[in-house]
């Protein structure tokens, strides 16, 4: 349907408009491969299976991953495969390794796509960067994409809790005229809430510049910068880290979750109003550059690049473990260990 945002009209799909029957309608014949169980292969592939499916998993043997979805319920030989053996088996191929190793594994995915099949993604990224990843699809086969707007975590979380994770969908390619039934269908059985309509590059270009900016990197940037000033003007690390992170996480953002900001600003005292509302625009004039920069460096495809590099490194995740290590000793978040100890379903 459509769907009024301020006060441009955009396609959206429903799960009244498209219910769980007409999707296990639409992929009654087909094998689901879910490729990679990492952080989304885990919640999308148990979503489909509890929602009706018939949904495979590929993953290398000898892993950790390996062993966890032998844990999550997948029985090897029936319904856990090496990768090679799931692409064979799958008729719609989720490519669910991460960006960088999708590479190393796209010569066996390709060799494996026969016509009609699906080629599906939960990133533009692949496509979309074809001259780095070499990932360029055959004609014959459907290539769509259902990016959930969230953690493969919270994806099944939410899809436990019987509520549903916004996800965006994309057609890339319509080989078989049956692209659309197939996105929508596979979006539903993930266990999408709502399916907002976009385009391969609209979703890489903007989840890069959200992942680095407000949900991720520049949140940590902002908080480190007051939690910074306010120790050196000599506050507490508690009341530092309360001021900074605690009651933002705590009280003020879901506040905001439920209602909006203006929500949340006229929920706190009329002194933090007339300062949040003078405060506010100097803070977006003092950080849009960065976030030009940062659109940028996604737009040439820097982004890209520099994820590929460092990704596809033997030792990538033992790198990314040193640096997550170094964010988690520092004081503000060694502060935050001691202040979460304090939540009441923590502390015994
Ligand atoms: N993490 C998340 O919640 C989200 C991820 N996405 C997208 O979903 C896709 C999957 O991402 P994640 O689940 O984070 O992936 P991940 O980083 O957790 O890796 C998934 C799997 O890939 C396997 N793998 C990595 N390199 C490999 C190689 N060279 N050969 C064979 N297997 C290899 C790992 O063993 C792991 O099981 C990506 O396109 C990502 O951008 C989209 C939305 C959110
Ligand atoms: C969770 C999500 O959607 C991200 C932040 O874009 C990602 O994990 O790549
Ligand atoms: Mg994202
Ligand atoms: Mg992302």
């Amino acid at each position: 349907m459509k769907l009024t945002f301020g006060s441009v009209e955009e396609n959206v799909v429903t799960r009244e408009e498209f219910p769980l029957a007409q999707a296990q309608e639409v992929l009654k014949d087909e094998v689901i491969a879910v490729l990679g169980y990492g952080v989304q292969g885990p919640g999308q592939a148990l979503n489909l299976k509890d929602n009706g499916f018939n949904v495979i998993v590929g993953q290398r043997k000898d892993s950790k991953t390996w062993d966890k979805a032998v844990a999550d319920g997948w029985v090897p030989g029936e319904t856990l495969f090496e990768l090679e053996e799931a692409c064979e088996k799958g008729t719609i191929l989720q490519f669910l390794l991460s960006d960088a190793g999708q590479i190393a594994l796209w010569p066996t995915v390709k060799k494996h796509l026969s016509p009609g099949k699906a080629l599906y993604f939960s990133h533009g990224f692949g496509v979309t960067y074809k001259e780095k990843t070499g990932i360029i699809p055959p004609a014959d086969v459907d290539v769509i994409l259902v990016a959930p707007k969230g953690s493969g975590t919270s994806l099944r979380r939410m899809f436990v809790e019987g509520r549903g994770l916004n996800s965006s969908f994309a057609i890339y390619q319509d080989a078989t005229g049956r692209a659309r039934e197939r996105v929508i269908a596979l979006g539903i059985g993930v266990g999408s809430g709502y399916l907002f309509e976009t385009d391969f590059y609209k979703e890489v270009t903007s989840d890069l510049t959200g992942e680095r900016g407000t949900l991720m990197g520049a949140i940590q940037g902002i908080f480190a910068a007051q939690y910074e000033v306010l120790r050196a003007n000599g506050h507490s690390p508690s009341e530092a880290f309360n001021e900074t992170v605690e009651e933002l996480t705590q009280s003020l953002m879901p506040l905001v979750a439920e209602n909006g900001m203006d929500w949340m600003y006229a929920n706190c005292s009329t002194t933090a109003q007339r300062g949040a509302l003078d405060w506010w625009k100097p803070f977006r004039d003092a950080t849009k550059p960065v976030f030009e920069s940062l659109y940028e460096s996604v737009k040439t495809g820097q982004e890209a690049q520099k994820s590929i590099d460092s990704n596809s490194k033997s030792d990538y995740r033992a790198k990314l473990e040193e640096e997550l290590k170094e964010l988690r000793e520092s004081e503000m978040w060694q502060a935050g260990a001691t202040v979460r100890q304090l939540r009441p379903e923590n502390n015994g």
